[in-house]
């Protein structure tokens, strides 16, 4: 795996996401407690953390899925912390899902074309009305899949495949590309390795980094993978309980020792990593 852009290069400019003081509660649980980060354009930023931690809650929380109690989301310097999460994907916000979310009966083609009818201009009475701008976009959402993301991800030879019918490291990237068709300046991915072999977390990985290098689409992932996330990311974000207990560099992170006892109680984040990649290699 290679790295290849230069670390910490985007630090300067304004945050594309800011979630600012973020908690979240369900009954008497709290699942998140005054979260702040930010993530800047350009860069790949990994929220890490034990089972548990309240990083699915943080992702359905600026994805719009859920509503925090108190603090705030801004993405592009507006405040999104009340709009729905169907307006959010279309403001910019993609994103994949932990367990597989892909329509199995159906082919990775008409998947992948679910992503881009977020973008759709022409909801259904329109539809009826401008038959024409209909068509014209149906035909342009073909041209944009065909020739952009299924080139992209390398997944040609299955466009007709039904979803059922592919292994699983396949059908993570089918639902990374109904991520992209949505077009997304922040490309949120959920354990976008999880149960995949040591080859498909690699290519998985040159995925990552080259749709940030070559499409400028800032990654923000929840990742179980150590290895992975310390390799490719820019600023790693850690939850404990529902807090940030570190964020920075990956190095910063890696060495910080609370990371390593929220863990397993040592201080030896090198030991986590060794168990996670036994772990990874245990699952393929
Ligand atoms: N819908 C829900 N209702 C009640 N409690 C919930 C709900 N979702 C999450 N929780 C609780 O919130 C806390 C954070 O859970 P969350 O799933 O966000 O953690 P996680 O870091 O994503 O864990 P994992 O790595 O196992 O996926 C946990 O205590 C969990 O039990």
């Amino acid at each position: 795996m290679e790295t290849t852009l230069a670390r910490g290069a985007h630090t300067t400019a304004p945050p594309l996401l800011q979630v600012d003081s973020v908690t979240l509660a369900f009954g008497g649980v709290r699942a998140l407690s005054g979260v702040g980060f930010a993530v800047q354009p350009g860069s790949i930023t990994a929220v890490i953390g034990p089972n548990g931690a309240g990083k699915t809650s943080l992702f359905n929380t600026i994805s719009g899925f859920y509503r925090p109690s108190k603090g705030s989301i801004r993405f592009k310097g507006q405040d999104i912390t009340r709009i729905p999460a169907p307006q959010r994907a279309r403001m910019g916000l993609g994103r994949s899902f932990q367990n597989i979310a892909l329509f199995r009966g159906m082919t990775v083609l008409d998947n992948i074309k679910l992503g881009r009818h977020a973008h759709l201009q022409t909801n259904v009475f329109d539809a009826l009305l401008y038959w024409g701008r209909a068509r014209r976009e149906e035909a342009e959402l073909r041209r944009d899949i065909e020739e952009r993301i299924i080139d992209f991800l390398e997944i040609d030879h299955i466009r007709h495949a039904p979803v059922s019918a592919l292994s699983y490291g396949l059908q993570k990237r089918v639902e990374m590309a109904r991520a992209l068709a949505m077009q997304p300046e922040i490309l949120m991915l959920d354990e976008p390795v999880a149960g995949m072999n040591r080859e498909e977390t690699e290519d998985m990985a040159r995925f990552i980094l080259d749709v940030r290098a070559e499409w400028g689409v800032t990654v923000l992932m929840v990742e179980h993978d150590m290895g992975m996330v310390m390799d490719l990311s820019d600023h790693v974000v850690v939850l404990n309980f529902g807090q940030v207990i570190a964020q920075g560099v990956p190095a910063v992170v890696q060495a910080d020792p609370e990371v390593g006892r929220a863990y397993l109680g040592s201080g030896n984040v090198d030991e986590l990593r060794a168990k996670l990649r036994a772990a990874a290699g245990a699952a393929a």
